[in-house]
């Protein structure tokens, strides 16, 4: 089956008429939704949950017409009112819904009355309104509705009114658990920047307000025409959008979005606004958008990190610790299967060489090769601690003869029968350094002859201030204990935005620090060991300039390896196509903070990172120093 970045979702406001001649001959809504389904390309129908004539009901009930006082309004309707405010007038009737059957509900997205205003001025219009939201998603979430599309925020002086009865619908009973609620981004008829900024505001509130619930998701509205620079609609990529409602003018944007997998509600498909096609063409249009987009392309191209690293978009591992811990044989696999790594090792190797930490050998046999392919005679000794990697390696020993000499030990005692040429090393996590790389090989120079290289010979660790609610909300669940919070992760990115822009003070993404091996400024007893392991602690200030509002979420890591002369090693997101295009084996790192932070338009952000040590152990720290607006 091809591969789905969009789900489509037709937007009916009610339910067609089945002969078009006789506006009575109204179809099933079953056999609506199935012949949607099966026949026309979607994947659900959105549709109101509630008709006119509650509508009308409401309005008699809850609201008072211009000019009549409070007293003279119907005494009637006020009793109404009342009673369906107490709860004894019963909720909605059997006429005012569009839905009624669980088997009906099962495509549906449920719009919620969109004229509700939980965010009036008038306090009994957003109580009234509540009352009468929390009745829709009592009945949607009875139906078994998934998603339910609120009204949208529309009164910035009242979005904590808005926010908070939001926040009283998803904690409350009366709602399913299971059922999410999604919030439109804006109803605004022209979109400029500062309309952008304005609108991503009240859905911040919003969100925080309803601390980072994720049942609440966002349904980007395009309806209106979007600002000329894309750049201030980059931070919507790092929120929850669960849904788009889409014009024709926005498909570049919609091209980016599609890595994020969004539900896509296709509105005015019947309205005859395009002379050829039919309201076909519009699903078939999305589907050919899927394809053209630049995330599609590589999910379908074999050996791209999208195709290889298909479910792990966004998804939290802690970071291996192969010093502390034996790698598994799958582990290893994984490694292996980067056709990138190992090619860039054969281009480097050569003479004497010891692989430090050699695992199931896949550097070996390429400095093997290496080795075959310059006519070069040479050894290679292939150390590893691993015990198990070790049955591994001495079972390639028959198919590598007496070219290579397996040694079980670690690079920190062990020796070797004679010095090197080359020490050959890939100990390196995403942060560069996280995976112990410095220690392992302060060991490991032992090996060396005077003129000695290692490969790698040097590598830096990078970092940018990163937004993604996504991430945050991940860190959260994987523990209610905040201090997981503290914690870096290893995840490839997906719904995250890096906050950042180049300026005079500073990069966009920027150095934190760096090592180069050996290094020869470094005190080392009898044995040639480091005395302590000072030298390799670290500190870094950085200060980064921030364009637009954001919000703060914790830090993105990179590292940059330079294997020996301009052969290298990249994940850092401006530079890996041109050292080392399609890399599959480091995911970057996440480095959160305990709570978000807010951070207004031109805001200056001065953070700390420190790699600190003990006699045991490696540990780094970071805080946020400060954010100043310009
Ligand atoms: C990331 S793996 C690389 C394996 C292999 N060179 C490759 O690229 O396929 C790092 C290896 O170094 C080994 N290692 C880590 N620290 C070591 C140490 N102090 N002494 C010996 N081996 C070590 C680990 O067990 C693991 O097998």
């Amino acid at each position: 089956m091809a591969t789905r970045l969009f789900s489509l979702s037709l937007h009916v406001a009610t339910l067609p008429t089945e002969d078009a001649a006789d506006s009575h001959s109204k179809a099933s809504l079953q056999n609506f939704v199935h012949d949607t389904i099966e026949n026309k390309n979607y994947q659900s129908v959105t549709m109101p949950i509630t008709n006119q004539n509650w509508t009308q009901r409401w309005k008699n009930m809850c609201l008072t017409e211009p000019g009549q006082t409070e007293v003279k309004k119907d005494i009637e309707n006020q009793r109404a009112a009342e009673a369906w405010r107490a709860g004894s007038s019963g909720p909605l009737r059997r006429d005012e819904v569009n839905i009624t059957k669980i088997e009906e509900a099962e495509y549906i997205t449920g719009m919620a009355a969109d004229w509700l205003e939980l965010d009036s001025p008038d306090v009994w219009v957003r109580f009234d309104s509540e009352l009468a939201l929390k009745q829709e998603l009592a009945h949607a979430s009875y139906l078994g509705i998934q998603t339910v599309i609120l009204p949208p925020p529309r009164n910035r002086a009242h979005v904590t009114d808005y926010a908070r009865a939001v926040n009283s619908c998803l904690l409350g009973s009366g709602i399913s658990p299971y059922t999410h609620l999604s919030i439109p981004s804006t109803h605004a008829p022209v979109i400029s920047d500062a309309d952008l900024n304005s609108t991503w505001e009240m859905w911040d509130t919003i969100r925080s307000m309803c601390d980072y619930n994720s049942r609440l998701s966002l349904t980007l509205d395009l309806t209106a025409p979007l600002p000329s620079s894309l750049h201030s609609l980059s931070r919507w990529a790092a929120e929850p959008a669960r849904y788009i409602f889409l014009p024709a003018s926005s498909f570049d944007f919609l091209k980016d979005m599609a890595q994020h997998r969004p539900s896509v509600i296709l509105a005015n498909t019947h309205a005859s606004l395009h002379a050829t096609g039919g309201p076909q063409a519009y699903p078939q249009y999305i589907r050919h958008l899927e394809k053209s987009s630049p995330f599609y392309k590589a999910l379908e191209t074999p050996g791209t990190v999208e195709s290889f690293a298909q479910g792990y978009q966004d998804f939290l591992q802690a970071p291996l610790q192969p010093l502390m811990d034996n790698l598994q044989s799958s582990t290893y696999e994984t490694f292996e299967r980067d056709p990138v790594k190992y090619a860039k090792y054969e281009e480097v190797s050569s003479m004497v060489l010891c692989v430090a930490g050699a695992g199931r050998g896949g550097i070996v046999a390429r400095c093997l090769s290496a080795m075959v392919r310059s006519g070069r005679k040479g050894h290679i000794y292939a150390l590893e601690k691993n015990p198990n990697a070790y049955i591994t390696l001495q079972e390639r020993q028959e198919e590598w003869g007496d070219h290579v000499s397996v040694i079980f030990g670690d690079m920190r005692t062990t020796t070797l029968p004679e010095p090197a040429d080359i020490v050959v090393s890939e100990l390196l996590g995403s942060f560069g350094d996280n995976e112990l790389s410095p220690e392992c090989l302060d060991g490991a120079m032992r090996f060396l002859k005077p003129d000695g290289i290692s490969i790698p010979s040097s590598y830096t660790a990078h970092l940018a201030p990163l937004s993604s609610s996504k991430l945050w909300n991940e860190v959260c669940n994987s523990s209610r204990e905040r201090k997981h919070a503290e914690t870096p992760y290893v995840v490839m990115f997906q719904a995250v935005n890096i906050l950042s822009a180049d300026s005079p003070c500073g990069g966009r993404i920027q150095e934190a620090w760096g090592f180069i091996h050996p290094r020869s400024d470094v005190l080392v007893d009898t044995q040639g060991l480091p005395m302590t392991n000072t030298h390799n602690v670290r500190a870094a200030h950085l200060t980064f300039h921030v364009p637009y509002a954001g919000i703060l979420h914790g830090l993105a890591g990179y590292f940059e390896a330079c294997l020996y002369g301009d052969i290298g090693l990249s994940i850092h997101p401006e530079r890996q196509e041109f050292v080392s295009p399609n890399m599959l084996s480091w995911f970057p790192m996440f480095f959160p903070f305990k709570d978000p932070i807010y951070l207004p338009n031109n805001a200056e952000l001065e953070v700390s990172m420190w790699r600190l040590t003990d006699k045991r152990k490696v540990w780094y720290e970071w805080s946020l120093l400060g954010a100043r607006m310009d």
